[in-house]
């Protein structure tokens, strides 16, 4: 069993981008001190919501505040930059923490960055996957080789070489298509937050179903080194955890839609299909009001007594055969807050979940 601690850097009304990134930076070294496995960034930009543009930069940071803990990203928003930059990020860090970072990406989802960025959002996920596929198989080869389809440059030796043999990597799955794609190739998925238990098993059944056909073992899949998000709260006080995260979650909510187009009714952009189609059943639920979409998100998610959040998370585990938990204690709001959560998850939580079943 794994546990993780993700941070957005979300910048919530009535705070300041010195006390974000204080706390982004001291959730880091206290995950170590309560002795998680991992702490997860993610990367955004232009916007409240998220203020870590640079994950490289940031992982950077922690890993070196930090000496067991293990800092990944969920994700690097891989269509945004060159691969032969990406890779000697992902390489330095690798070797400067011996092994300790987890190259998470995600193929993007903000419209701003692709047009930043000079990037067709629509070519998102036909770039990702070239990306991801190029460096990862530079890595093992130490030369960064492109077919010309999505960029093009001479083959290249990237340095510094990898620390470890297999550099730890995930991407984040929402849709089949990913989900197909990462099984395609055994690499690990990172699952959705708002999904519910049986759309998550779901998920694992297509996931598993098309590994085996694509020649994986049944060992092999079993150690796939999938991982689940979860928005986390916990507290004797049910009410109490539900109300905290709940003025938070309101805004983070809002902000994430307005950090995005691509739910607008008018938005033609090809290659969201799923998230279109997920944000218009969630409209159907009565989503926008924010009100009930945090009674949704709480109703799926681990906020609440210590008995309900090991519930829930059992629930999961037990539904997709998951052990590797990473949870959001940011939506507590304070640090103070988020700290006492994580504490009592690590002491009320996590040492009474089990194995799947
Ligand atoms: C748990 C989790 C974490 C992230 C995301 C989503 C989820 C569920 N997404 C959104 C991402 O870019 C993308 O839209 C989907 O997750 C993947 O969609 P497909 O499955 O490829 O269709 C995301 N997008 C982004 O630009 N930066 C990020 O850090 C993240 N992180
Ligand atoms: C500041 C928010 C606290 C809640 C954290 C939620 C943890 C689980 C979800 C993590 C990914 C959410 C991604 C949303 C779309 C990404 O750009």
């Amino acid at each position: 069993m794994k546990f993780g601690n993700i941070c957005f850097s979300y910048q919530p009304p009535g705070e300041s981008h010195k006390q974000v990134m204080d706390r982004f930076v001291r959730l880091g070294v206290a995950s170590e001190e309560l002795n998680f496995n991992t702490y997860w960034t993610l990367e955004h930009h232009f916007t409240e919501f998220g203020l870590t543009g640079n994950l490289f930069v940031a992982c950077a940071n922690l890993l070196g505040r930090t000496t067991k803990l293990h800092v990944g990203t969920m994700g690097i928003v891989l269509p945004t930059a060159h691969p032969a930059r990406q890779m000697e990020d992902l390489l330095l860090l690798d070797q400067m923490s011996k092994g300790r970072f987890n190259f998470g990406v995600v193929r993007g989802l903000y419209h701003k960055d692709f047009r930043v960025f000079g990037v067709t959002m629509e070519d998102s996920r036909a770039i990702t996957e070239d990306f991801h596929t190029m460096i990862m198989d530079g890595t093992k080869t130490g030369t960064l080789h492109t077919d010309g389809k999505n960029i093009e440059f001479p083959d290249v030796n990237v340095y510094p070489e990898a620390y470890l043999d297999k550099i730890p990597t995930c991407m984040t799955a929402e849709s089949a298509v990913t989900t197909t794609w990462l099984a395609e190739r055994g690499l690990p998925m990172v699952l959705s937050w708002i999904i519910t238990t049986s759309e998550k098993k779901a998920q694992m059944e297509l996931y598993n179903a098309v590994a085996r056909d694509s020649g994986y073992s049944e060992e092999y899949i079993k150690n796939v080194d999938h991982s689940m998000t979860l928005i986390c709260s916990v507290d004797e006080d049910a009410k109490k955890a539900e109300d905290v995260c709940r003025e938070f979650l309101g805004n983070w909510y809002d902000s994430y839609v307005n950090a995005t187009n691509i739910f607008s009714e008018s938005n033609q952009t090809r290659g969201y299909d799923y998230h279109k189609g997920q944000w218009k059943d969630f409209v159907l639920q009565g989503h926008t009001n924010t009100k009930r979409r945090v009674d949704y998100s709480h109703d799926l998610n681990p906020v609440g007594t210590p008995e309900k959040c090991i519930e829930i998370i059992q629930r999961d585990i037990d539904a997709t055969g998951i052990t590797n938990i990473t949870l959001g204690f940011e939506a507590n709001g304070s640090e103070e807050e988020i700290i006492a959560s994580m504490k009592r998850f690590m002491t009320q939580v996590a040492p009474f979940l089990k194995d799947p079943k």
